[in-house]
C-alpha cells in the first residue's frame, strides 16, 4: 500500500492531523494536503541539480493544482510556476507570485491572454505554433516590447503512458514538430524578429511516466537537434526545459522511481549529451506537477448508501466522486482508499468504490479491498493531489470541495466549499 502515517490508534493521520478531525471540522468531501510534503520533494529536487552544478530552475506545472494559497506554497520555496491560461496567470498575479518566474504554456493563447501576460511581464512565453509565433512577433513589435521566448519542441519520442497523456510524439497538438522541419522553420521566424528573444528550446513528452527511456531518447534527440542548429544557425539555447511527466504512486501496481533519483539519471544523460556535442552549459528546467502535489493529497469522503447483489461486487457509494476526481472515469486512472479510522484494518470484501453522480462510469474505484463499511464511515483516496481539484467540475450542480492545508499538525481552510448559491451565482432569468 501508498506509504500513509498513523497515530496509535490507526488514524490516519495528514500533516500530523487526523484526517477524522478534519472532516469533523470541515465536512466532506474534502480535498487535504500535506503542505510538508510538498516542500519536501521540491526541497529534494533542488538538492539534485545543486550536486549537479548546473544552473537550473524547477518549473511548478501548476496546471496539477493551482490556488493562490498553492503559489503562495510554491513562492515560498522559491522556484518556478508555469502557466497554461489567463486564469492561472489571473491566480498566480493575485498571489503576488514573481512574474519572472512565470512560463506561460498553451497551444492556443488568446490574444488577450498574450497581451495579459506582456502587460504583467512574464518571464519566457513558451511559444507552441506558428499561428503564436506570428501574433507574438505582431504584438511585441506594435508595443516595441522585447519578450523572451521558448520554442516548444515534438520531438517525435512516445512516453509509455495513458494515450490521452501522451505529448512528444510527432502527431501531437502541442509545439513545433522537430522531425519535419517545422521546428528549424520556427527558430529561423523567431531569430528574425526585432523584438523577440528566443531563450531556448522545451519538450514535454508526457505524463506519469515511470521510465528514463523516454525521456532519455527526447534528450538525445533535442541536444542533437541542438547541435545542428549551432552549425545551421549559429544558435545556442540558454534554457533547455526537459518539461514534467515524473510519475508517482497510485496502487500497489505502480513502482516509480523517486522524483530524485529519475532527475538524477536525467541529468546525467544530459551532462553526457552536452559533452557529445561539444555544446555549452545551459539553465536545465524542469516542469514537475504531479510529482509535486499528487502523493500529498487526500481526499476524504464519507460513505453514504451501498448496493449489494448475491455474487457481484458491492457498491459503496461516497458523497464525492467524478465531479472531485474525474481521472478514474477519463483515463481509467487507479487509486487506494483506507478507512481514515482504522487504516490497517483486516480486510473483509472487495468493494467498489462509488461516486454520487449520475453515471454510471464515476466510480472512483473498481478493485478496493476494504473492512466492512458503514455509511457514516469516513474514507480517504490517497495520492489525489495533482489534477483532482483542478479537473473539478459542478457536474449534476453539486458543489465542488473545500480544500485544506496542513502543515505542523495545524489546517487551514485555502478553499472555501461551493455552496448552492455559488453555483447559480453566474446564470440569469430568462423570459422571452
Ligand atoms: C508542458 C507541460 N509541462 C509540464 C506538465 C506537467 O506534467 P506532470 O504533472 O506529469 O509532471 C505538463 C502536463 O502534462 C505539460 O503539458
Ligand atoms: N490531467 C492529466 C495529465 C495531463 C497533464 C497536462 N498536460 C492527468 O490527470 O493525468
Amino acid at each position: 500500500m501508498n506509504r500513509v502515517s498513523v497515530d496509535s490508534e490507526d488514524n490516519l493521520l495528514i500533516g500530523g492531523c487526523k484526517a477524522i478531525d478534519l472532516v469533523e471540522k470541515y465536512q466532506t468531501p474534502l480535498i487535504t494536503y500535506d503542505v510538508g510534503m510538498i516542500r519536501k520533494t521540491i526541497r529534494s529536487l533542488k538538492q539534485v541539480f545543486d550536486e549537479a552544478s548546473l544552473p537550473y530552475a524547477i518549473s511548478y506545472a501548476s496546471k496539477a493544482f493551482a490556488t493562490i494559497a498553492m503559489y503562495q506554497v510554491i513562492k515560498e520555496e522559491r522556484i518556478h510556476i508555469d502557466v497554461v491560461s489567463g486564469g492561472e496567470l489571473y491566480t498566480a498575479m493575485e498571489a503576488n507570485f514573481p512574474m519572472e518566474d512565470v512560463s506561460f504554456h498553451g497551444n492556443n493563447k488568446s490574444l488577450e491572454e498574450l497581451k495579459m501576460a506582456l502587460d504583467l511581464n512574464v518571464g519566457e512565453i513558451v511559444v507552441d505554433n506558428f499561428n503564436e509565433l506570428a501574433t507574438l512577433t505582431q504584438l511585441a513589435k506594435e508595443r516595441q516590447q522585447k519578450v523572451s521566448i521558448i520554442l516548444r519542441l515534438t520531438p517525435g519520442v512516445s512516453a509509455h503512458t495513458h494515450a490521452y497523456i501522451q505529448t512528444g510524439q510527432s502527431d501531437s497538438k502541442f509545439g513545433f514538430d522537430i522531425d519535419s522541419g517545422q521546428a528549424l522553420d520556427a527558430l529561423k521566424i523567431a531569430l528574425a524578429s526585432e523584438f523577440l528573444i528566443v531563450d531556448g528550446v522545451h519538450i514535454h513528452i508526457g505524463s506519469q511516466i515511470f521510465e528514463e527511456a523516454g525521456f532519455e531518447l527526447a534528450i538525445k534527440k533535442l541536444l542533437k537537434t541542438l547541435a545542428n542548429w549551432r552549425t545551421l544557425l549559429n544558435f545556442t539555447a540558454k534554457i533547455i526545459n526537459l518539461g514534467g511527466g515524473f510519475g508517482i504512486k497510485y496502487t500497489d501496481k505502480d513502482d516509480p522511481k523517486d522524483p530524485a533519483e529519475l532527475l538524477k539519471s536525467l541529468l546525467d544523460i544530459v551532462k553526457v549529451t552536452l559533452n557529445q556535442y561539444d555544446l555549452p552549459n545551459a539553465s536545465i528546467w524542469i516542469e514537475p506537477g504531479r510529482s509535486i502535489v499528487g502523493p500529498a493529497g487526500y481526499t476524504l469522503y464519507t460513505v453514504g448508501t451501498q448496493k449489494r447483489v448475491a455474487g457481484l461486487k458491492p457498491y459503496v457509494t461516497v458523497d464525492g466522486g467524478m465531479g472531485d476526481n474525474i481521472r478514474p472515469a477519463l483515463y481509467q486512472a487507479e487509486y487506494t482508499a483506507v478507512k481514515a479510522n482504522n487504516v490497517n484494518a483486516a480486510v473483509a470484501e472487495e468493494v467498489r468504490l462509488a461516486g454520487k453522480y449520475c453515471e454510471s462510469g464515476d466510480i472512483l474505484i473498481e478493485n478496493q479491498p476494504m473492512p466492512l463499511l458503514r455509511q457514516g464511515d469516513v474514507v480517504a483516496v490517497l495520492a489525489t493531489g495533482a489534477y483532482g481539484y483542478s479537473m473539478a467540475s459542478n457536474y449534476n450542480r453539486n458543489p465542488r470541495p473545500a480544500v485544506v492545508f496542513v502543515e505542523n499538525q495545524r489546517a487551514k481552510l485555502v478553499v472555501k466549499r461551493e455552496t448552492y448559491a455559488d453555483l447559480i451565482k453566474l446564470d440569469l432569468p430568462y423570459k422571452n
